[in-house]
């Protein structure tokens, strides 16, 4: 019978470079002294002073997307290339690295995702929460039929003087952030309404019933789109925000950045 190496080698060979997701100190040194394979140190920091290194914007339970966002994050860098062949190491069932996947870095199927969390100016949890709140609208609109939704997030401030009250404000008076359950119950709730909801830096909704009058003028949409893609992709360039889109049209959910459409997701498929 065939060894475990003779088994699991492949996944060891020809590798450009290993990724190490969180290591401990004493675990990065061995890589560090190994001199034939260059180790990338992933994580939220930089704790063992690793010389090449990748921020993570936050905390990916979810390995997939942890290691999806850190390959996005080493090409951005131009840290490995199309076609590397990369051996990633992290944890999942504890603190110690105990799990192994080989995948290829592959440019063409960089979405923008690590553009937009790590260069944004709200806070990446709060760009999350909307992101997975426009994808889970998109997965099941609102009783069943489609709808639009539009997020702008973050420089609020910026975003209230560029637009105007469609109706009056649920949201006032009120202290609520994204990311807490009431507050997405709301908000779907509220998606069936005209406007856009305006979120701040740190989460807090600031309004809803927006109607945004951006002063920068149009942007590249794909066809087929209209006036709320328009709005949310001007914003951007007038302001620091993003804008989260779900298109009652397509069903796709859709950032735009500095006037930039930066990430294209189809909620069915995520
Ligand atoms: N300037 C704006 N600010 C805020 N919301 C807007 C603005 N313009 C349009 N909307 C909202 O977008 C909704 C849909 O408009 P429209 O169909 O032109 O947009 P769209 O880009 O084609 O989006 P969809 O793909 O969802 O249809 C409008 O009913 C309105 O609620
Ligand atoms: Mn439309």
């Amino acid at each position: 019978m065939a060894g475990l190496d003779d088994v699991f080698g492949e996944l060891f060979s020809s590798v450009d470079a290993i990724m190490l997701f969180g290591p401990s100190g004493s675990y990065y040194e061995q890589f560090a002294e190994t001199e034939d394979i260059d180790a990338i140190v992933v994580g939220t920091e930089n704790e063992v002073g690793a010389e090449v290194f990748v921020e993570l914007p936050l905390e990916f339970d979810d390995v997939s997307e942890r290691i999806r966002f850190g390959l996005e994050g080493a090409l951005e860098q131009d840290i490995v290339e199309d076609g590397d062949e990369i051996v990633c190491a992290t944890s999942v069932f504890g603190d110690e690295i105990d799990t192994i996947s080989r995948v290829r870095a592959n440019s063409s199927s960089r979405t923008g995702i690590y553009d937009l969390f790590s260069k944004s100016r709200a806070e990446p949890q709060v760009i999350k929460a909307v992101l997975e709140l426009a994808i889970e609208l998109g997965q099941k609109g609102q009783k069943g039929k489609p709808v639009g939704a539009l997020f702008i997030v973050g420089d609020a401030g910026k975003v209230m003087n560029k637009s105007r009250p469609l109706s009056y404000n649920p949201f006032e008076k009120s202290h609520v952030h994204v990311g807490d359950p009431i507050v997405n119950v709301m908000l779907k709730e509220f998606s069936r309404l005209d406007g856009a909801f305006v979120i701040s830096d740190a989460g807090k909704i600031v309004s809803a019933y927006r109607y945004l009058e951006p002063s920068a003028e149009g942007v590249d949409i794909p066809k087929g789109l209209g006036a709320r893609h328009m709005a949310g992709g001007a914003i951007t360039r007038d302001t620091n925000a993003i804008a989260i889109v779900l298109s009652e049209s397509d069903g796709l959910v859709r950032a735009f950045k500095a006037g930039e459409l930066i990430l294209e997701v189809d909620p069915e498929a995520y």
